[in-house]
């Protein structure tokens, strides 16, 4: 039965505000922290109703907005094996939220019961997460209260990453199982990749001391625990760690800035030739850079990454003589440098997807092993369960035991910009690689990220992984004709899944012709969208 009454009653002290229509979209929910607190009691519920569907298996709930400006806040959840919440309740979870009175929430979820056949008798288990943002204490205690109404176990993780929420999910879910994922605790986390990292460390010269821009989010408390696991075989120095002062977190500092702006952060200079990375606010992405010798900046993005890990791992599968029975696959978007894809098809299976980090993980799991990195710096490595049990089975040699490291240095459940960051800095130091080496196994198209500002992105439709448009019509054929123009250009349109606006890419051979070519296509897309002309922002040719 479900507590129809408590249910209500608990809901009353969480109103949905009747301005804003909410939507579970590729981030989970995510918009201004503040409006949030109705739909954060509603996704205690929700992710309570998730883990009774799937027979009492404990589903995470993650309260983060990752890269976003420090107001804004989201929550996403997290299904038994650590994956992102399957699609088709993204849509119960738009539904829930959306219901305009506490009675309507109660009937809605008992649809939601109804529809999908949910034994309510069975125990409900969730383990929950928050970063640093200051809406997030308010937001548990709705998520809290969420749960409470419903009368499901739960478990608080306290102040952490991403990452750690998607391990401990997997963790817990495995816990006594052959497919047992690890210890199910922070420190289960930490011991696992430090000690595969150590492993893989032991007897190659010691790398040079890695600074961390922490975006001033929860990744500094993490890289900070990491420092004591680490046995002096490794040095990182953190830096924005600032989870104090109002304002700071993202701000001219972490991934998304580094990405987006293809330069380092103001509060960081780097001596000629060393190397750093940046986190985002929720430690799920990873941005590498370096300074040349004559310190000029060199951004390694998460293209570099895969290319970079994909081919390490390539290179262990052939030296341990399991070519035959492992086909290492990558899994790319359509933001991927073009270089990088150039690159990487002469080597190995290269799928291009859709944008999301859920449609990379499904595709990587098609593969023995699967690598994807959103260009962004978002990614993992998938190594399937048979794929794992040929490498753990073989009698051992020095290319499997590094396979074997490297499985466990992984956080195979999602991106994880510190394991990623150990992953790099093993392979690098196997490769005997610095910074301009692994920069120099292909080199970047220059590129241009606009954003276009519509009055109806869904007005954009699109095919073929994203990279032409389908809708408003005719509108592809003057891309066509204008990246024909620009020798080696590539150009694509899509809407935003997080925010809303249009997203135009542009590639081509130079700087100049990059930028040209993106506020061209720019240009084009608010035209036709019906732009207001004196509105039109100056740079869009
Ligand atoms: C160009 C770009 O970086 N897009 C990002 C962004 O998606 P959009 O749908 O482009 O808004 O946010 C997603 C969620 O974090 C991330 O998966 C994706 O890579
Ligand atoms: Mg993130």
């Amino acid at each position: 039965m479900l507590p129809v009454k408590e249910i209500q009653e608990r809901s009353d002290r969480h109103p949905k505000p009747s301005d804003i229509k909410f939507q579970y979209g590729t981030a989970g929910f995510r918009t201004l922290g503040k409006t949030l607190d109705s739909v954060l009691f509603r996704v205690g519920v929700l992710a309570a109703l998730r883990s009774k569907k799937l027979d009492g298996k404990t589903i995470g709930v993650m309260v983060t907005a990752s890269h976003n400006p420090e107001p804004d806040n989201g929550v996403k959840l997290v299904d038994p094996r650590g994956e992102m919440l399957e699609s088709s309740w993204e849509a119960h979870a738009t539904a829930l939220a959306n219901a305009p009175s506490s009675a309507a929430f109660v009937a809605a979820v008992d649809e939601l019961v109804r529809a999908t056949k949910i034994d309510l008798s069975i125990p409900a288990r969730v383990v929950y997460a928050r970063d640093t943002r200051p809406t997030g204490p308010k937001l548990v205690a709705a998520l809290k209260d969420g749960l409470e109404a419903i009368k499901a176990e739960y478990r608080d993780a306290g102040v952490t990453t991403t990452p750690v929420l998607h391990y401990l999910v997997r963790t817990i879910n495995t816990k006594g199982t052959k497919d047992s994922y690890g210890e199910d605790t922070e420190e289960g986390y930490l011991t696992k990749i430090s000690d595969a990292f150590k492993k893989l460390l032991a007897g190659k010269p010691t790398p040079p001391p890695l600074l961390i821009d922490c975006a001033n989010g929860v990744g500094a408390l993490m890289a900070e625990r990491f420092k004591a696991y680490l046995g002096g075989i490794f040095t990182i120095n953190v830096v924005n760690t600032d989870l104090h002062t109002p304002g700071v977190l993202n701000n001219s500092c972490g991934a998304d800035f580094v990405k987006v702006n293809q330069k380092l952060p103001p509060s960081i200079t780097l001596q000629p030739g060393q190397r750093a990375c940046s986190l985002d606010g929720d430690a799920d992405r990873l941005m590498y850079y370096y300074a040349d010798e004559h310190g000029e900046f060199h951004m390694l993005d998460g293209d570099k990454i895969t290319t970079l890990v994909a081919s390490y791992i390539v290179e262990l599968v052939k030296a341990s003589g399991l070519d035959e029975q492992i086909k290492v696959g990558v899994i790319q978007t359509a933001y991927a440098n073009g270089s990088s894809t150039k690159y990487l098809s002469g080597r190995l299976p290269v799928k291009c997807v859709p944008t999301g980090v859920k449609h990379l993980h499904h595709a990587a799991e098609q593969y023995d092993v699967g690598v994807y990195f959103e260009a962004n710096g978002h990614g993992t490595v998938l190594f399937s369960p048979a794929a794992q049990e040929l490498i753990s089975s073989h009698t051992p040699s020095s290319a499997l035991t590094n396979l074997r490291n490297i499985i466990d240095v992984i956080n195979q459940t999602v991106g994880d910009a510190l394991s990623d960051a150990f992953l790099v800095e093993a392979v690098l130091a196997h490769k005997s690689f610095s910074g301009v080496e692994w920069d120099s196994m292909y080199c970047d198209l220059p590129n241009r990220l606009v954003k276009v500002v519509v009055s109806d992105r869904n007005a954009f439709k699109t095919e073929d992984a994203e990279r032409r448009l389908v809708s408003p019509p005719g509108l592809q054929v003057k891309v066509d004709g204008l990246v024909r123009k620009y020798g080696g250009g590539r150009s694509f349109v899509r809407p935003s899944g997080t925010e809303d606006v249009v997203r135009v890419y542009a590639e081509a051979a130079t700087r100049a012709e990059a930028d040209e070519l993106a506020f061209r296509v720019a240009g084009l897309v608010y035209d036709e969208a019906g732009g207001d002309p004196s509105q039109r922002p100056k740079e869009f040719l």
